[in-house]
This record gives C-alpha cells, sequence and structure tokens, in this order.
C-alpha cells in the first residue's frame, strides 16, 4: 500500500519542467516539443497493451507507471491540468449514476 498519489507525480512533473533540461528528463522532454512526448506516451501505452495481451503483471505494472508519468507530461506540456481530467471523469460517473450507488454499498 502507498500514499503516493497521481496529483504529487502532477506536482513533481510541473516542478520539474521548470528545472534545467541537463539535470531533468522531464524538462528534457518537454523542451523537444509536443510531439516528442506525445511519441513517448504512445510508445509506453503500446508497450502497456502488449504486457496485457501477455499476461506479464510485473511488466505491465512497470509499463502502466510509464504510460502515467508521460501522460503528465503531455497534459503539462499542453497546460491542462490534472484537476480538469479528473472533473471530466467526475462528470462521466456523475451521468452514469454510479458513484451514488457505490456510495450506498459502502
Ligand atoms: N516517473 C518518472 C519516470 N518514468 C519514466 N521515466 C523516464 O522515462 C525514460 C523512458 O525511458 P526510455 O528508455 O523509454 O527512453 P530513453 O531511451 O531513455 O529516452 P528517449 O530519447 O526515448 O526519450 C527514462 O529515462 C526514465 O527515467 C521517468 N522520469 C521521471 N519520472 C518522475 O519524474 C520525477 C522527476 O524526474 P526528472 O525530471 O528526471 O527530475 C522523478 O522523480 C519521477 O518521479
Amino acid at each position: 500500500m502507498t500514499t503516493f498519489t497521481l496529483d504529487d507525480l502532477a506536482r513533481i512533473v510541473a516542478q520539474r519542467a521548470a528545472a534545467p533540461a541537463s539535470e531533468s528528463y522531464t524538462a528534457k522532454l518537454l523542451s523537444e516539443g509536443p510531439a516528442k512526448a506525445a511519441k513517448k506516451l504512445g510508445e509506453e501505452a503500446v508497450e502497456a497493451a502488449l504486457a496485457a495481451v501477455q499476461r506479464d503483471r510485473q511488466n505491465l505494472t512497470a509499463e502502466a507507471a510509464d504510460v502515467l508519468y508521460h501522460l503528465l507530461v503531455v497534459l503539462q506540456g499542453a497546460d491542462i491540468p490534472l484537476s480538469d481530467v479528473m472533473a471530466e471523469l467526475e462528470r462521466r460517473t456523475a451521468q452514469s449514476g454510479l458513484a451514488e450507488k457505490a456510495a450506498r454499498k459502502s
């Protein structure tokens, strides 16, 4: 069990975006423009999908971490806060009414 959250990682990504590219992978990726970060995200997503098909739990866990990190870098580059993505997910959940059902069960 961990208390580390996507919000924590998003904060780190935002901080590191301002670091010199020579000192930070995040800053280096962002300095190369949106296409580079998007390409990395796509590659990591494909690797995660392959690990899922191969039922390789260990690799899927590692690749999923890569996907989440690179997604946050792409969002940072596009100036979209993680909270906007969460709000969109919340809107969809509210539409389906599943959040209330889950809350009633717990
Ligand atoms: N979660 C990550 C994370 N996951 C993956 N990576 C990097 O992503 C890169 C992906 O590896 P690849 O082999 O696919 O790419 P590469 O061949 O090294 O480089 P490319 O030319 O293909 O981009 C590696 O260099 C990893 O270190 C990450 N780099 C940083 N973080 C987080 O970001 C924080 C800040 O890191 P810096 O920006 O480096 O300070 C870290 O403390 C971590 O929390």
